[in-house]
């Protein structure tokens, strides 16, 4: 007996109601490519009427209180649907399990943390008084919504940085209109689900899936739309800044993460860590250590400690607890992957581990013998690969760590309190993590770049700073 699995198809959601769609798209499961989902692909019509929708949604407005309730509500949902978003994550982001459930649990808190800070939202007075000719007068700041938010999001962290972006734009008074990554729709449509079955009020959270060129042209067309919050590509980041115009515009981009290792570190948790964090999500996170700059009297036996970790992970099918490394997100991106590996092994980098392409999977790879101006070092390479290299003294470290167009985290892992205040002063990112990797990363800190790697902040206090306008009332007594 031959049993078929039914292929789930899902619509747009717009104005609180599903919106089938006669063309639709597929999303792959990336460790065995079959099809798990057929999505609905937007057109401008669709594009026009949830923004609509968003701004009727916001002439009802909703209490802290009321925007605390929902975001709190949908955290405990996604927890109650936890092993089954983690097993959509599994497949269509191919994230092993135990990433994937990792994921899950860090979205939840995105959202509960969002509802919290839905009731610390505040201004302050401001003494107005003191200027001569005001003495009647007093004043305050209050902080309003900016109003209808576009949301769009890459495929690497498909929930939680959908999170990032609904969990601060709701619970400060704004209406959303979400526009995941097309190959990891799935997940944000379970979102969706979630917050339908809290009852948000209509209007307040659309769904528009599809085409990211044609959607976000769509979306930067509509003037009605007041502010975009990006993740992504720096090449798309760029387009976004300049078609917004005068709109408010956050973006989160790349990043070629480095990590300093001093001489008076513990070597086996800092070779530990940057193993690790080297290879989750098989390179894909922004923040995934990519070079680490090793103190040369400690280099051989960091290296070797680095190694051992590294030859030790399980590569394999996603679903299996005990994986380690799934595939990429795309056989294309693995080939580009192979391309800048052996450009640099032609231009003399050595191959201490990995270095090898099985179709879609790439083995975690640790190059030495770099040299910063090449691509693995230059660029970010968004995959499972490091480049390890040694450095002499404070001075030289800070100043290759600086030579990047990138500045979004860096790690540094020493026990000289002075060398620590220096990095902290000196090196140009947006997070420096003191004794672990770039790639820490917790939800409630403010996350976000400096240089290329983009303008403004999320962690959800932080993000609805940026989503919300500061307005004066003065009082003439
Ligand atoms: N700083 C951060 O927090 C993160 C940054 N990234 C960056 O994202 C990249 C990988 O993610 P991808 O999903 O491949 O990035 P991408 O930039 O191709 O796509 C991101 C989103 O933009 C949409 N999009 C594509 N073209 C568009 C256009 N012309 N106008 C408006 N939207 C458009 C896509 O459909 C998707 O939803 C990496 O290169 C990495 O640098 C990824 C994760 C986190
Ligand atoms: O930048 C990224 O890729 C993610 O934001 C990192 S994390 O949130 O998954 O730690």
């Amino acid at each position: 007996m031959t049993t078929t699995v039914q292929v789930p198809t899902y619509g747009l959601y717009i104005d609180g109601r599903w919106k089938e769609k006669q063309v639709t798209f597929e999303v792959l499961n990336k460790y065995n490519q079959t099809t798990i989902a057929h999505v609905a692909s937007a057109e401008k019509q669709d594009v026009d009427e949830a923004v609509a929708s968003a701004k009727q949604a916001l002439k009802l407005p909703l209490s802290p209180y009321e925007r605390f309730t929902y975001l709190k509500k949908a955290a405990e949902l996604l927890i109650k649907r936890k092993e089954e978003v983690a097993n959509v994550l599994v497949q269509e982001v191919g994230k092993p399990i135990t990433e994937s459930l990792g994921e899950v649990e860090r979205a939840a808190q995105t959202l509960e943390i969002s509802a919290e800070e839905a009731k610390r939202i505040h201004g302050e007075g401001v003494p107005v008084e003191a200027a001569p000719g005001s003495e009647t007068r007093q004043a305050y700041t209050k902080r309003v919504p900016v109003g209808v938010v576009a949301a769009i999001t890459p495929f690497n962290v498909p929930l939680n940085l959908v999170c990032h972006k609904i969990g601060p734009a709701l619970a400060s008074g704004n209406s959303v209109i979400l526009k995941p990554a097309e190959v990891t729709s799935i997940s944000a449509i379970i979102l969706m689900q979630i917050f339908e079955e809290v009852g948000l009020p209509r209007g307040r959270f659309n769904l528009i899936t599809g085409n990211g060129a044609k959607t976000g042209e769509w979306l930067l067309e509509n003037e009605d739309v007041n502010m975009f919050t990006f993740t992504g590509s720096p090449r798309v980041g760029k387009l976004i800044r300049e078609k917004a115009g005068l709109r408010k515009v956050s973006l989160e981009l790349g990043n070629n993460s480095a990590t300093i290792v001093h001489n008076d570190a513990d070597i086996v948790q800092a070779a530990t860590l940057c193993a690790q964090k080297s290879f989750n999500n098989a390179g894909q996170v922004c923040i995934s250590v990519q070079r680490v700059y090793v103190q040369e009297e400690i280099y051989q036996k960091f290296l070797d400690q680095m190694k051992k970790v590294t030859e030790s992970l399980e590569i394999g099918d996603p679903s299996q607890s005990t994986t380690q490394i799934g595939p990429m997100i795309a056989e294309k991106e693995a080939i580009r992957v192979e391309q800048w590996v052996n450009e640099a092994v032609s231009n003399g980098a050595k191959i201490e581990v990995g270095g090898k392409r099985d179709g879609v999977f790439y083995a975690p790879t640790i190059l030495t013998n770099v040299d910063d101006s090449m691509k693995v070092c230059r660029q970010e390479v968004f995959g499972p690969v490091v480049a390890v290299s040694t450095y002499r003294d404070e001075e030289e470290v800070i100043s290759r760590v600086n030579d990047s167009i990138y500045g979004l985290q860096a790690g540094l892992f020493t026990n000289s309190l002075s060398f620590a205040m220096k990095a902290a002063e000196e090196i140009e990112v947006g997070g420096l993590i003191i004794n672990d990797t770039s790639g820490y990363r917790v939800d409630q800190m403010p996350y976000g770049g400096m240089k290329q790697s983009g303008s403004g902040k999320e962690g959800p206090k932080y993000a609805i700073e940026e989503m919300t306008e500061e307005k004066i009332v003065v009082f003439n007594l």
